[in-house]
Formats: structure tokens, C-alpha cells, sequence
């Protein structure tokens, strides 16, 4: 979802792994030859970025060795499954209190879904994540790994995830990675054509 970190965690994680790191919105910017993705929405429309978010993110999916932040709207358009599932997703599961606090303190007009001319940010941006996110339904769990902030601020004995650096969340991203790779690969093909397509496409990474 918006606010989640998933450029600033991606990006984190991909000089780690010594991967490119790509953000999906930037490369739109890019091909349409607009500063913003706030311009993208207002000049042309939604659906216009759409169809350049997924053309990026088919673009991509050809790609090896990289980490890619997309947008939070990604998931909705089962294409853009498609594409994903030639790597390996995650899903930075962010409580929605955090996400409209995060984006309060930087401002919404990046995010033109959450943009409002007037009214307290934090309300605001809280309110259209809530739509948003019952809109979206169960779509974001269709990511191969959940990386869940309450969960790693519950390890760490905090009551509050706003005190989990992205370098934690990086950190736990790796070990439900790992967790997912040794549980999924298979040394001879088991027969189960899931499991068996889940494991090659690890080889693939
Ligand atoms: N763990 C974190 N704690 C506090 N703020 C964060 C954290 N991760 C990201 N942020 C901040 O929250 C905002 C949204 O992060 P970003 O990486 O752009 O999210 P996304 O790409 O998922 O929309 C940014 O201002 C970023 O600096
Ligand atoms: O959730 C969404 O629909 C969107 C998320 C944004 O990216 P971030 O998730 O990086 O903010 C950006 O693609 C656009 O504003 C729409
Ligand atoms: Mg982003």
C-alpha cells in the first residue's frame, strides 16, 4: 500500500543483495516524460498510468537480478500478477494508522489518490487509505512473502511499529525470503506442477 516503504525498503534491500533497484512510478515518469506521477494523473488520467505501470512492470519482468519497488495500486490489475510472479513479491503489511501517519509528515501531493485540497492530512489520507484498502480487498496477498510490521515490532517487544527502522523491515524481508525459498525448493521436480513451476522460478532469481 502507499506509504508502505516499499521504495525506501527495495532500495535498501537491492544494495544489499548488489541487484539494480528500479521504482516502477519513476520509470513511468520516465516514459511519459513527466516530472510526477501527481502530472500523470491530473494531464492524462488514472488509467493512463495504469497502462504504463503495467507495460513497465512486463518490461521488467524480462530482467534479472533487481529488486522493484512498484506503486501500491499494482495489485489490482491481475496482468501485472502476471509479471510479478516472475520474481519474487513481497508484502510490506503496514497497519493503516502508520501509513496515514508516514504520509501526513511528507504531504500527500506526490500521491495523487490521497491528495485533498483541505482537512487535516492525517485524516484525510487515513480515510482514502480505508477505501482503498477494502477496494484493493485481499489483493496484496497474493505477494509470495507478508512482511508484517506488527509482527516484527511484537518480536522486538515494541508496542508500535513507527519505532521499526526500514533496515529492519529489509531485515525481516530477507528471512520470510529465505523461509519461502528453502520451503519451496525442490531438488527433483515433485510432480505437483505448483510446486514444481514455484522452484524453477526461484532458480530463475
Ligand atoms: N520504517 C519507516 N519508518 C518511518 N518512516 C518510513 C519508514 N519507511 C519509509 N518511511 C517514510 O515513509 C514515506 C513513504 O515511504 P516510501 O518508501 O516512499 O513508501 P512507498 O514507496 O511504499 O509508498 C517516506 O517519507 C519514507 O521516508
Ligand atoms: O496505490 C496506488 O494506487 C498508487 C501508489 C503510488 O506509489 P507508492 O505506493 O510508491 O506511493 C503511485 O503508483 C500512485 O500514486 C498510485
Ligand atoms: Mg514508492
Amino acid at each position: 500500500m502507499m506509504g508502505s516503504g516499499k521504495s525506501t525498503v527495495g532500495k535498501i534491500m537491492s544494495e544489499v543483495l548488489g541487484y539494480s533497484f528500479f521504482d516502477s512510478d519513476k520509470l513511468v515518469e520516465q516514459a511519459v516524460g513527466m516530472p510526477s506521477v501527481a502530472q500523470i494523473f491530473k494531464v492524462h488520467s488514472e488509467a493512463f498510468f495504469r497502462d504504463n505501470e503495467s507495460s513497465v512492470l512486463r518490461d521488467l519482468s524480462s530482467m534479472k537480478r533487481l529488486v522493484v519497488a512498484t506503486g501500491g495500486g499494482a495489485v489490482i490489475r491481475p496482468v501485472n500478477w502476471k509479471y510479478m510472479k516472475k520474481g519474487l513479491s513481497v508484502w510490506l503489511d503496514v497497519p493503516l494508522d502508520a501509513l496515514a501517519r508516514r504520509i501526513a509528515k511528507v504531504g500527500t501531493a506526490s500521491r495523487p489518490l490521497l491528495d485533498q485540497p483541505s482537512g487535516d492530512p492525517y485524516t484525510m489520507a487515513f480515510s482514502k487509505l480505508s477505501m482503498l484498502a477494502e477496494q484493493r480487498g485481499d489483493a496484496y496477498a497474493n505477494a509470495d512473502v507478508r512482511v508484517s510490521l506488527e509482527e516484527i515490532a511484537s518480536k522486538q517487544g515494541h508496542d508500535d511499529v513507527s519505532k521499526l527502522t526500514p533496515t529492519d523491515i529489509a531485515i525481516e524481508s530477507f528471512h520470510k525470503i529465505e523461509n519461502f525459498v528453502i520451503e519451496h525448493t525442490v531438488d527433483n521436480p515433485v510432480g505437483d506442477s505448483q510446486a514444481d513451476s514455484r522452484a524453477q522460478r526461484i532458480q530463475t532469481l
